[in-house]
């Protein structure tokens, strides 16, 4: 699917929409023409490599950054003039955090929920994150995954229309991690959409409705997981033993290579194997081409 849609206008229906964005820093292009559209309710995956401009996009619909060029609407306005009511629609989860708070976990909590209408009980959001046996704790006490959650939970407390999570389980342990896939999960039913970035392609993979893949400033291409980079028409590679050796066969038509190994083989085929690109496999590609 084609990314952009230079030249056409603004979706007002959507979360976010971006047309021609450019950023900056001195001469150096960090968003070089960028569009895009997020539409209400979805998870969309932001990937791309380090210093791809990620972090500048995400920014600038926050209202965080300027832009040089381009228009921006994120739930209806535009950041750069986005009132305390539209600033208290969002939920932010910044790269870096609550980390070196003397206030404790919960404190930090309460103080955040106080900043919006209608909050979201801070020893839910804590029990959510599974933080309960920590609200005592003070902000610096806590481990780093610990604190990746509390960055959460105050992303979350003002029960947001729209979260940014910039790189939300950096530092979280495996199980933490799958913990926070059934939060998103969950508030995604609650109606949430969620710009989310981050370098874990089987998170992507096990979240985003869409992911979007950004290169040096340019989105190059926009797709839902499964069908990035032409993933599906890919061909499968098939592999098994025979003979004592191990056997590789790429193939547009793996179902008729199996009719056959069939036939070879009277029983199971021995340590058959059928896989077709993982997400992570047709990204490296697309950024190397890239590159
Ligand atoms: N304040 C700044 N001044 C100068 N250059 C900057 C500034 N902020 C970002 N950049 C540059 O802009 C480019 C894009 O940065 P950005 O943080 O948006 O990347 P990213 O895709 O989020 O990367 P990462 O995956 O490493 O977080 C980088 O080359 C970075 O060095």
């Amino acid at each position: 699917m084609l990314p952009a849609q230079s030249g056409a206008p603004l979706d007002a229906d959507a979360a976010i929409s971006i047309r021609g964005l450019v950023k900056r820093y001195g001469d150096f292009v960090a968003v070089d023409g960028l569009d895009l559209d997020i539409r209400r309710g979805e998870i969309f995956a932001l990937l791309g490599p380090n210093g791809a401009g990620k972090t500048t996009t995400v920014e600038i619909c926050e209202g965080y950054r300027s832009r040089d060029a381009g228009e921006v609407r994120v739930l209806g306005e535009d950041p750069a003039d986005g009132a305390r009511s539209w600033k208290a629609q969002l939920g932010i989860v910044l790269q870096s955090g609550a980390g070196e708070s003397q206030l404790t976990t919960r404190e930090m909590l309460i103080a955040q929920a106080s900043y919006y209408a209608d909050p979201q009980d801070p020893d839910e959001v804590l029990e959510l994150v599974g933080l309960t046996e920590k609200a005592g704790v003070r902000g610096k006490a806590l481990s780093g995954g610990q604190r990746r959650r509390l960055d959460v939970a105050l992303g979350i407390v003002g029960r947001p229309t729209l979260l940014f999570l910039d790189e939300p389980t950096t530092g979280f342990d495996p199980e933490a991690r799958r913990q926070f896939w059934s939060l998103i999960r969950s508030l995604r039913e609650l109606g949430t959409t969620m710009l989310l970035t981050t370098h874990y392609l089987d998170e992507a993979e096990a979240l985003a409705d869409r992911v979007g893949v950004i290169t040096r400033g340019k989105l190059v291409e926009v797709a839902v997981p499964s069908l990035l980079g032409g993933r599906e028409t890919a061909p499968a590679v098939v592999s098994w033993t025979e003979d004592g050796a191990r056997r590789t066969e790429a193939t547009a038509t793996p179902t008729a290579l199996l009719r056959e190994l069939g036939t070879r083989f009277p029983g199971e085929i021995p340590d058959l194997a059928v896989a077709r690109p993982t997400l992570e496999d047709v990204y490296l590609q697309m950024i190397g081409e890239a590159r």
